[in-house]
């Protein structure tokens, strides 16, 4: 078992060293049966237990949905799976999460994590710089300075995103002037330009209108082809549109895992199916 007294780690850390952390883990990708594998997974803010003996495995090139209430730990363990929570003061986590067989606690280093592991927030969060430079920002800081190989990957990413189009004649204005439902999408394209296998999306389409959630629906299923998805939602039908595996969350504890067309026919809980029939949300 692991035992993680969270501090900020690694801000100071040396562009080069950084470069190689990421190439050593990309390179590491290697023939894990899954993406993720979670065991025993406990979660403290101080003395409240956010997160109570989670254990999932995480399939590659699926996207997995994590339901439930309000308050009952999906962003928690959205967060934990990057270790993004290691910038919350007071958070302790126990047990163990291998990101493609590798220890996250013990044998990955967190900013490579991060780079492998992107993470997609409710509120699109375009930097206040040009379309061109958020998408080159990750490139950049990953030691890429060659002109022509920055603008091939922020073509690329843009084209990912499905965004190329809208925004190849304007990649030198402000991202701020994009509609919200466009820095969503370019907010995609800034995480797939820092390479990730993962895209962690909380939220995504919450502050959306139906038109934009659609695009970012559709995006995710053809990103699925390529990365894997784990995506919080309160929208049962988004789920149900776009997940292969659902995970219900209630009170910190994993109540049911299973194939998101199981899960909405015949769920096995019946706390399960209490919520998605809306009897409590
Ligand atoms: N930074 C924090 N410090 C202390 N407690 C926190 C922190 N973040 C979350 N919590 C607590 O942990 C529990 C789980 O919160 P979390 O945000 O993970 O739930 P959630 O299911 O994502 O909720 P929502 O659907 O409302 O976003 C809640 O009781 C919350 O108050």
């Amino acid at each position: 078992m692991t035992e993680m007294t969270t501090t900020l780690i690694g801000s100071g850390a040396a562009k080069a060293t950084e470069q190689e952390a990421v190439r050593v883990s990309q390179e590491a990708a290697g023939d894990a049966e899954y993406t993720f594998s979670v065991e025993g997974l406990d979660l403290f803010y101080d003395q409240t237990q956010a997160l109570k003996n989670i254990n999932m495995n995480i399939e590659k090139n699926h996207i997995t949905a994590l339901i439930g209430p309000s308050g009952c730990g999906k962003s928690t363990f959205l967060k934990t799976l990057n270790r993004m929570n290691d910038w919350v003061e007071g958070c302790r986590v126990t047990g163990k999460i291998q990101f493609e067989g590798k220890d996250i606690f013990k044998e990955v280093d967190p900013l490579a994590l991060r780079y492998r592991v992107g993470m997609v927030f409710q509120q699109p969060t375009p930097f206040p710089k040009s379309i061109f430079e958020n998408v080159a920002y990750g490139p950049r800081i990953q030691g890429i300075s060659n002109k022509k190989e920055l603008a091939e990957i922020v073509e690329q990413s843009l084209r990912q995103a499905v965004i190329w189009d809208e925004l190849k004649d304007r990649l030198n204005e402000s991202a701020l002037g994009l509609s919200g439902g466009q820095q969503q999408r370019l907010c995609i394209a800034r995480t797939l330009a820092a390479r990730p296998s993962v895209i962690l999306m909380d939220e995504p389409t919450s502050a959306l209108d139906p038109i934009s959630t659609q695009k970012i629906e559709d995006l995710a299923l053809e990103l699925k082809k390529d990365y894997t998805i784990v995506i919080v939602t309160h929208s049962m039908q988004q789920a149900r549109r776009i997940s292969d595996k659902t995970a219900f969350f209630l009170l910190g504890e994993l109540i049911e895992f299973n194939d998101t067309v199981d899960m909405f026919t015949q769920p096995s809980n019946a706390q399960t199916e209490a919520y998605i029939t809306g009897r409590f949300g």
